[in-house]
This record gives C-alpha cells, sequence and structure tokens, in this order.
C-alpha cells in the first residue's frame, strides 16, 4: 500500500523529480522535520496535515515513499514478540506446499443443508447479489486471493513473522516470481484518453500503474492497519486482556435499544439518500459455497446452535446467541448466521493481509443507476435516444422488471422486483423510490438533450446524460447531504464544499479513491441508526420489515408520491444508540417470526474486516485514548463495562454511534473524520469529479454548464420527477423538516427552487 518511487513516474518512465516538479501535486522533503515519516498506510488522510493541504512524502528504507504524519505516531499495535533475526525474503517451496494442501482441504468443503429461499438467510445472502456469470468470477477471485492470504498465513507462521510487520505489509516478499503469481491482479490497460468515465471505474487515475485505483472489484483500502490476531485474516476474538471478547449479539442487545427520538431538524430523505450513496461506493462481497453462488450456513436449522468445526465452513464467522436473551431466547435461536467477506487479489501481489472485496466502482459516480460494468450498464439501456429500460406501469414509469426470480429471496411466487445498476435495490421500497427518481432524471435529461440536438446520436445521448446525472448526484451530496452529516467544521477542513464559481482544483493524482474498511464496516453504517422502523402514509403505518424485498405496493397509482412524501415529512432518528427493532431483531423476517440483528452483524462484520477498536482510532485523532469506562458519561459507562472488559476492546461501529453528534452535523467526531477522510478521497482523488477543468478532467463541463449543475437540489430533482398526483411541493431545503425555523414548503413551479438549465447543452 506504500507507494514505490517507480509508482510517481509517468507514462514515458520520467524521473520521479520531474515527475513531482511537473505536477506540482506533491511536495518533497527528504525527511520531516517535527513530524514523522510513516508509510502511507499508518498515516490516514485526515491526519496527514494540519490544513489537509498537499501530502508531503518524505523517504523510507528500501526505496519507498511515506507521508509526513502530523500526529507522529506509529498506529500500530504495541509489538509484544521479539523480532526474528531474519525474514527469508523469497517463498520457501515447503511453505508453497504447505498452501496449496490447506487450500485444497478448505476447498473439500463440508455438506451443509440448502438455505431456502424466503428465510432471513437466504435474504441477507441477496445484499451481496450478482448475476450467474458474476457470481462464478466471484468465486474465482475470492479463492484467488485466499490461496495467497493462506500462503501468507503459512509464511507467518513458519518464519515466526512479528504480526506488526504483516499488518504493515512490511515483508516484501512478491508473489510474482511464485507459481502463486496466476492469481494476482493484473491492471487494466488504458489506451488513449477515456472522454467518458468508464462503466467499471477503471483508468481514471492517469498513471498507468494506478488504472486500476477505485475500479469495480478492487480491494478496500485502511485508514489503520488491520487488526487480525494472525496478522492476516483471523478475526479479532479476544480481549487486549486475553480473554474472549463479548458475543455482537450480547453487545447489541445491552447497548442498542428501540427508542422514538426524531431528529429536529432532518427528515427521513437524508437517510434514504445516505443508503443510495453507500450502495454507490461499497458493495461487498461473501464467501459462497460454490461457483453458483449457493449460501453458506454456520448454524443448524432454525438457528438452534453453531455447527461443530468439523461441519462449519472456512468461511463461517456465527454470532452466538446466549440462551438467556431478551428476544431470540424465545425461538431458541442460539446462533445467528455469518459469512465472512470475500477478498480480492492485490495488483501490488505482495505477501500481506487479506483485503476486502467491493463489487461496485468505488467512485461516486451513480453506480446504482448505471451498473458498474459494460455488461449491466448495456443490460440497462434501450438503445434509442440515450435512454435507460423503464417498466411503464398504466402511464408511470417504474425500474424495469426483473426476470431474477433470487432478486427478491421471496417464496411468495408473483412477487414482482424491480431491476437497476445494483442488486439490493428491492431492499427497502423507500430504497426503489429514490432509484426511480435517478432513472426518471435519466430519461428527463436524455429526452431535452435529444430535441436539443437533433442529430446527436444515441451513445453521445446516454453518455452525456449520464455524465449530467451524475454530477447533479456529486453536487447535491457535497452541498446538501454532506454539510449536514459531518458539520461545517469538517467540510472546511477537508476541501469538500463546492465552489461557488470556477472550477475546484482540488484533484491529487495521488489520493486513493478506494473506499476505506472503516467507513464500509463502521462509519458509514451510522445511517442504521437513523432509519426510523415505521414508514407513515396517510392512515397506514407501515413496518419495514414488511416492504423489505416486498415492493408490491409500488404498483399502486399514488403510492410513489405519497412515498417522497412520507421521506420528506417524516423526520429521520437521530444517530444515537437507538436502532429500530425492524433492523436489530426482525431484519428480513419474511413471514418467520423472527428476522437478524443488523447491530449485531455491523459488529460482527468489523471484526470481520478487521477493524481495530474505537480507542485506537481515537488516537489517530490525536484525542487521548481512554483508559476507564468511568470518563464517559454515567449510563454509557455503566452499559459498556458490562459488555467489555477494557476500553481497548470497544467496537468502531459501536464506539463512533455512542459519541454526541458534532456541532452542526448528524454524527460525532470520529465517524465525522472517517466520513470525510472518504468524501475527500472521492472529490480529491476522482479525475472526472464535476467540478475540475478540462486540464484534469477529460470531460469537463463548460464553465456556464457548471454554473447550471451548482442549480441541482434534491427538491428539484423530486419536483421534476414526480408524479404531481399527490406530490406538488418540497421543502426549500430537501432534507430538512418543512416546519423547521427558516424552511418552508414550496411549490415545484416556486422560483425559489432553481431549475438546471439544459439549454447550455445545445451543440
Ligand atoms: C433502510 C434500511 C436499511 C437496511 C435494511 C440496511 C441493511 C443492510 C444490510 C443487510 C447490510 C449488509 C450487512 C452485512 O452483512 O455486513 C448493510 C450494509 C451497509 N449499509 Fe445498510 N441498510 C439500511 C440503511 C442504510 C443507510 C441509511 C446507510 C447509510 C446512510 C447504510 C449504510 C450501509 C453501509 C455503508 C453498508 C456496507 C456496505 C458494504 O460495504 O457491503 N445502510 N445494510
Ligand atoms: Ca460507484
Amino acid at each position: 500500500l506504500s507507494i514505490r518511487k517507480n509508482d510517481l513516474n509517468g507514462v514515458e518512465g520520467r524521473s520521479h523529480d520531474a515527475d513531482v516538479a511537473k505536477s506540482g501535486l506533491l511536495k518533497m522533503c527528504k525527511t520531516c522535520t517535527s513530524v514523522k515519516c510513516v508509510p502511507q498506510i499508518q498515516c490516514p488522510a485526515h491526519v496527514r496535515m494540519g490544513d489537509h493541504e498537499k501530502p508531503q512524502i518524505c523517504d523510507l528504507p528500501a526505496g519507498k515513499f511515506g507521508y509526513c504524519c502530523e500526529t507522529g505516531q506509529n498506529h500500530t499495535a504495541p509489538q509484544n514478540k521479539a523480532r526474528r533475526a531474519t525474514i527469508p525474503s523469497f517463498l520457501p517451496p515447503d511453505v508453497l506446499e504447505e498452501a496449496r494442501k490447506n487450500f485444497e482441504h478448505l476447498m473439500h468443503g463440508v455438506v451443509q443443508m440448502p438455505v431456502l429461499r424466503g428465510h432471513p438467510d437466504f435474504t441477507h445472502g441477496i445484499v451481496f447479489q450478482s448475476t450467474p456469470k458474476e457470481d462464478l468470477h466471484n468465486f474465482a477471485l475470492s479463492n484467488s486471493a485466499l490461496e495467497l492470504v493462506i500462503a501468507s498465513q503459512v509464511f507467518g507462521k513458519k518464519e515466526q513473522v512479528p504480526v506488526d510487520d504483516l499488518i504493515t505489509n512490511n515483508v516484501p516478499i512478491q508473489f510474482s516470481k511464485t507459481p502463486l503469481a496466476q492469481h494476482c491482479q493484473t491492471r487494466p490497460i488504458c489506451l488513449g484518453r477515456h472522454h467518458f468515465r468508464s462503466m467499471d471505474g477503471t483508468c481514471n487515475n492517469p498513471l498507468p500503474q494506478r488504472s486500476h485505483w477505485g475500479a469495480a472489484g478492487q480491494p478496500m483500502e485502511r485508514l489503520l492497519p488491520p487488526a487480525y490476531e494472525d496478522g492476516i485474516w483471523t478475526p479479532r476474538a479476544h480481549s487486549s486482556d486475553g480473554t474472549a471478547l463479548s458475543s455482537a449479539r450480547e453487545i447489541s442487545s445491552a447497548l442498542f435499544t428501540d427508542v422514538h427520538r426524531p431528529h429536529p431538524k432532518y427528515n427521513q430523505l437524508i437517510m434514504q439518500f445516505g443508503q443510495l450513496l453507500a450502495h454507490d461506493v461499497s458493495q461487498s462481497a461473501s464467501v459462497r459455497l460454490d461457483e453458483n453462488g449457493g449460501l453458506v450456513q454456520c448454524c443448524s436449522p432454525g438457528g438452534k446452535s453453531i455447527l461443530p468445526p468439523e461441519k462449519r465452513h472456512f468461511a463461517c464467522l456465527p454470532i452466538p446467541v446466549s440462551e438467556n436473551d431478551e428476544f431470540y431466547s424465545a425461538f431458541g435461536v442460539r446462533c445467528l448466521n455469518l459469512v465472512r467477506l470475500s477478498l480480492a487479489p492485490s495488483a501490488d501481489c505482495q505477501l500481506g493481509y487479506g483485503k476486502q472485496r467491493s463489487k461496485v466502482t468505488h467512485f461516486l459516480d451513480a453506480s446504482p443507476i448505471y451498473g458498474s460494468n459494460e455488461a449491466s450498464a448495456r443490460d440497462l439501456r434501450t438503445f434509442h435516444g440515450g435512454r435507460l429500460h423503464m417498466f411503464n406501469d398504466f402511464g408511470r414509469d417504474l425500474l424495469p422488471l426483473t426476470s431474477d426470480k433470487d432478486a427478491c429471496g421471496s417464496a411468495d411466487p408473483g412477487n414482482t422486483c424491480f431491476k437497476s445498476g445494483d442488486g439490493r435495490t428491492n431492499q427497502i421500497i423507500s430504497l426503489i423510490t429514490l432509484q426511480i427518481v435517478f432513472a426518471r432524471e435519466h430519461n428527463r435529461v436524455a429526452d431535452i438533450l435529444a430535441e436539443l440536438n437533433p442529430t446527436a446520436n444515441d451513445e453521445w445521448l446516454y453518455q452525456e446524460t449520464r455524465r449530467i446525472v451524475i454530477a447533479e448526484l456529486q453536487h447535491i451530496t457535497y452541498n446538501e447531504y454532506l454539510p449536514a452529516i459531518i458539520g461545517s467544521q469538517q467540510m472546511k477542513r477537508f476541501r469538500l464544499m463546492p465552489h461557488r464559481q470556477g472550477y475546484s482544483t482540488d484533484y491529487n493524482v495521488d489520493v486513493n479513491p478506494a473506499i476505506t474498511n472503516e467507513f464500509s464496516g463502521a462509519a458509514f453504517r451510522m445511517g442504521h441508526s437513523s432509519v426510523d422502523g415505521k414508514f407513515r402514509i396517510h392512515d397506514e403505518v407501515i413496518n419495514i420489515p414488511d416492504v423489505m424485498f416486498n415492493p408490491s405496493r409500488m404498483r399502486k397509482r399514488e403510492f410513489y408520491d405519497d412515498m417522497l412524501q412520507t421521506l420528506y415529512t417524516q423526520p429521520m432518528q437521530q444517530v444515537d444508540s437507538s436502532i429500530t427493532q425492524g433492523l436489530s431483531r426482525f431484519l428480513f423476517r419474511g413471514h418467520s417470526p423472527f428476522g437478524l440483528d443488523l447491530a449485531a452483524i455491523n459488529i460482527q462484520r468489523g471484526r470481520d474486516q478487521g477493524l481495530r477498536s474505537y480507542n485506537d482510532y481515537l488516537e489517530v485523532m490525536g484525542a487521548p485514548k481512554l483508559k476507564h469506562f468511568g470518563q464517559l458519561p454515567k449510563d454509557i459507562g455503566e452499559k459498556l463495562a458490562r459488555v467489555y472488559r477494557t476500553p481497548d476492546d470497544i467496537d468502531l461501529w459501536v464506539g463512533g454511534l455512542l459519541e454526541k453528534a458534532v456541532e452542526d452535523g448528524i454524527v460525532g467526531i470520529t465517524f465525522a473524520e472517517i466520513i470525510a477522510d472518504q468524501f475527500a478521497r472521492f472529490k480529491h482523488g476522482d479525475r472526472y469529479y464535476y467540478e475540475y477543468n478540462d486540464k484534469v478532467n477529460p470531460a469537463a463541463f463548460r464553465p456556464a454548464q457548471l454554473q447550471e449543475v451548482r442549480k441541482a437540489t434534491i427538491g428539484r430533482l423530486i419536483c421534476d420527477n414526480a408524479d404531481h398526483l399527490t406530490l406538488h411541493s418540497v421543502p426549500l431545503a430537501g432534507f430538512v423538516l418543512a416546519d423547521y425555523p427558516g424552511n418552508r414548503l414550496i411549490s415545484c413551479d416556486d422560483s425559489n427552487l432553481p431549475t438546471v438549465d439544459l439549454n447550455m447543452w445545445r451543440a
């Protein structure tokens, strides 16, 4: 993960110094003054420099670059094992042989009962769903990554490599000269200058060595080295005092209650927009039983017990449930299924820890609308007038219907489900609603462009429209959504606020746009606490589990308009220690009397993804670590002390949620920083970001076009794409409750709700 000097060489292999001088993107400091030179992975973007300026690079041994890191800390676990004098610099044949044997043993697999359609575990599997062709590809890639990880594990154990060296990628062994090289990823070759951004996110960074940065299928990044017990892939299971960590379910039920605490300012639309964003930038994949995407089950039927080790698949990470559990005990459930995330082979082909794979483009590029590869993008297009397929339901455009019988995982025949660029669209009906808004926006814009440019062909209309819709999405995100979530101070520190005029010059060729494990595994899952367990539509109260993977209501004529109004009228729930039972007890219940616990899943997932404890992240931000629970407010400290032995054990998702919100934001400071860091990557590391000029962005907007894009608001987007059967107005500030001081409901024709004038796109 650290930058190698060669990575900085230009296309024609110019010298490193010339490159730095030419781009002006890096400040060179051979040795850091007053701060420490550490590998990039040990210095998260948000602590690199006080004012989040360009990174200062410095020399590390073995020809690598590091960053001058302001915290001056080495963010790794304390080194508790004596360092071995020498570690071989090659992979001995016996390691290769043993690794091969171990791998084959794992692949031999276990015989298990199939997971039945309609069961909550089946539905959970759909969250990671792919097409059959992708399943095959995923299985192969996941296994390739596994072979590399097993070889790393065998080597680490045999040679007694200190865990610290493994988690900081400090073992300079290349797989490229071994038979394992076939499992390493190759970088995409980018020919010419791509005018429009690619569908799969490849070829964004102009340096050929970085053509894969941010592309679909690439591994997630990390802010801190992983907390794997063996330094490679074994999840954290022990307290820092050596005893076993409490079960994720025990923590969930002790700490997360379901209390109605409506937010005084923000509505459910901001929650729903957040989930759409989450799906745009991250979709992990779970390990599968076979190449047909078969699901792994780690519990005995009915969740009565955890399967014994000899019957358990290697990717099992089930959540134990106590026999006295306040909820599940009534059903005799002692085990909640959880399957580990699959890994991606990394492009550096080096021995090291497992890296989780994300299936969607990491960039904020409307991938839920368009897909994350050429094939799914083509499947969604009509190839006429640049338009996307829609299902016309008696005059109203809904998303196209899918023929994939597993899309909803339902056992009910005739359950109609929808298709989009993302397999999770049917997860909840309010998400489908927002996906329809964006798909309609695409066709609305395409139609206007076609009228303005009568000779334009389908391809140009599609790509140009996609460029505009992505720009609108980015503008709404950075202008309306993000300031509400992380507050104005973080927006400023990370240079995230859109300009009012002119182009932004914030592109930085060295910023890796990849999603971080901390963001996808913890910080952005803050959204789960903001969900209200009920939608109130006129007199009807809908419990959210009833509209998960069950979109039949969408066919009711007024439902779409009504749902949008509910979203902007109903307050979102505060982001805190409350999470609706619709998610923490009844997630994906279908017809079952109980469902899954998303809070427990989030905690266990954090351990699966190797997230370090909350305390380590406090330290990264320059805050003192918690030494004892008494430092926290009494009620929180007491609850935590019941499930954690020491503050060093607190899971990141838990610690982050318990913080009080930053002054003018929705989340606490730790999540605000992690989210800010992530959106700084999406902005500063995306060449196609809408505010860049043509020196950076091959598809730059003309100044007048950019000014128009800056008029995009979530309110206008909804007005322009509503059915106008029951919806005729929106709140002026779309994510804010209409009755909040300073805000009001305004009619869709009100001139205070600006319109993006597409006349600027007349050829
Ligand atoms: C509306 C109801 C929602 C439901 C039913 C839901 C459900 C889920 C489920 C089942 C997962 C996968 C859990 C796992 O196995 O690790 C997940 C992941 C996630 N959710 Fe939600 N979620 C909802 C809303 C939200 C919101 C509002 C946000 C953010 C604002 C959000 C952010 C995320 C993120 C970042 C992930 C990780 C994605 C990945 O990397 O795979 N979710 N959610
Ligand atoms: Ca994306």
